[in-house]
């Protein structure tokens, strides 16, 4: 399955870019990942570009406002997703957060948590839950 990332901006903090680095290099291994950074601009200059980054794809949304999730429960939408054999696109929003019409294109609103995280760390999550979810559906004893 095609799943693809796309963040305002590219991650300006060592540790984000580090993280990015670790994650995205072992999500490329497994399932067919791509990660679109747009530029960053007015929250709806932003938003228009996420969507259009994510044209034809199911998108989830992160916010903080959204659905809170476990992970096995991310991996059951991944996989239900996979067998209908949709695209997946993981939107990020900048510092500002999505424009209310990108919410309003979400096929699921979905939240990391009830905090507000800095965007660059709200990506490493998502990209370490991601390779979680990966390493679960290959059978690997990452998660536990
Ligand atoms: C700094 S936050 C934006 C905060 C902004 N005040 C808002 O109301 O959304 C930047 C982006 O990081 C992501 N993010 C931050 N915290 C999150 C959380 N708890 N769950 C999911 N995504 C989160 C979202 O994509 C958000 O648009």
């Amino acid at each position: 399955m095609r799943v693809r990332v796309c963040v305002v901006g590219k991650p300006r903090l060592e540790y984000a870019r580090l993280g990015l680095e670790e994650y995205a290099g072992r999500l490329r291994k497994g399932r067919k990942f791509e990660l679109v950074h747009v530029r960053e601009g007015t929250q709806a200059q932003e938003g228009e570009r996420l969507l259009e980054a994510s044209q034809g794809f199911v998108r989830v949304v992160l916010d903080e406002r959204g659905q809170p999730v476990d992970t096995l429960t991310l991996h059951k939408k991944l996989t239900q997703w996979e067998m209908t054999g949709e695209k997946v696109a993981f939107l990020i929003g900048g510092a500002e957060g999505h424009a209310e019409e990108t919410r309003a294109q979400a096929h699921w609103l979905l939240s990391l948590s009830k905090l507000t995280l800095q965007h660059e760390l709200a990506l490493v999550v998502l990209l370490e839950q991601l390779y979680r979810v990966e390493t679960i559906r290959r059978g690997e004893p990452y998660h536990r």
